[in-house]
């Protein structure tokens, strides 16, 4: 068997029209443009690159593009006082802070200073537990684009057998409420779980999401079963690097009904996310009715 790829390129670019469309009508019929602000702190090139990215794709769709670059040395209070001066902005309708931060600054601090209500990155303790709890939230990019990607495979996940391999707070765990909220049966496994490859064996669902280069081989796999690789490792080629993921993708596309390749997969459909949350945290601001097929 060889998998259908998962073109997460192509469809997130399809996400990222129906954003600018609807942007288009807020403009015509509200006089209203959504605004996201993307704050960075430091010179992490690959937060630079994912920055200049969110901007330009920002700008493309027709939103306001805000972007705070801080020195690596920035004080906790002066990023703090940044995000005070944009959550009081009517302009701007979403804040991002792109993690990592340096290691000086707190984290959980800083994110849980951003209004609530404009968290496009849905990282926020209130979001959080409104998510955990099946209440209107905003939703992590990351887990939201492979949400989409599988809703569009299935259609319907209901009852579907799903295990998330990772635990992290940005993806392992909304993750799981997601597709949960879909009513599959979800574990979470990670490094300690026993005997994980036959946990994995017992999925419809893969959602790769640990951070170890090409982890999970082919015979983990069901056959049939559909593929979502979140890993974005940069591995040694030769004199140069290239990108894999989380699961060996060779043996697993031959056993796999469906596989999301890397790159091309899951990392476009993030910044798409990004954009559909924004333009979600707009309407809610303006008491606007949500567009649909952008949210969870
Ligand atoms: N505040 C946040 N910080 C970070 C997030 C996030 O969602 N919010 N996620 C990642 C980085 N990220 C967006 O910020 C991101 C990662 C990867 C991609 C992507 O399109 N990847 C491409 C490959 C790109 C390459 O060549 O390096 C792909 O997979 O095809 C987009 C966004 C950590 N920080």
């Amino acid at each position: 068997m060889s998998a259908q790829v998962i073109d997460g390129k192509a469809f997130a670019a399809k996400v990222r029209g129906h954003v600018a469309e609807h942007v288009a009508r807020l403009k015509e019929e509200n006089d209203l443009t959504p605004g996201l602000a993307v704050v960075l702190v430091g010179e992490d090139p690959a937060s630079q690159v994912y920055v200049r990215s969110k901007g330009k794709m920002t700008v493309e769709v027709g939103m306001k593009s805000v972007e705070h670059r801080l020195e690596a040395d920035t004080s906790e209070a002066d990023l703090l006082a940044v995000i005070a001066d944009l959550n009081a902005d009517p302009t701007i309708h979403g804040i991002l802070v792109q993690l990592p931060l340096p290691g000086h600054l707190n984290e959980d601090l800083v994110i849980n200073s951003i209004d609530p209500a404009k968290d496009v990155d849905g990282f926020h303790i209130s979001n959080v537990g409104l998510l955990g709890t099946g209440q209107k939230s905003m939703v992590p990019c990351t887990p939201l684009g492979c949400l989409m990607m599988l809703r569009d495979h299935h259609g319907s996940l209901s009852g579907m057998d799903a295990v998330v391999i990772g635990r992290s707070n940005i993806v392992g765990k909304p993750m799981a409420q997601l597709l949960l909220g879909d009513s599959c049966t979800v574990t979470i496994a990670h490094s300690r779980t026993k005997d994980l490859p036959d946990v994995v064996r017992r999925a419809d669902i893969v959602v790769a999401a640990v951070g170890r280069p090409e982890m999970v081989p082919g015979d983990w796999i069901k056959p049939g079963a559909t593929v979502i690789d979140v890993g974005i490792n940069r591995v040694p080629n030769g004199e140069k690097t290239k990108l894999v993921g989380d699961v060996d993708y060779a043996s697993c596309a031959e056993v796999a009904g469906a596989i999301t390749p890397v790159p091309g997969g899951v990392g476009p459909m993030t910044i798409a996310c990004l954009l559909a949350n924004t333009l979600t945290a707009c309407c809610r601001a303006n008491g606007l009715k949500e567009p649909e097929g952008l949210t969870a």
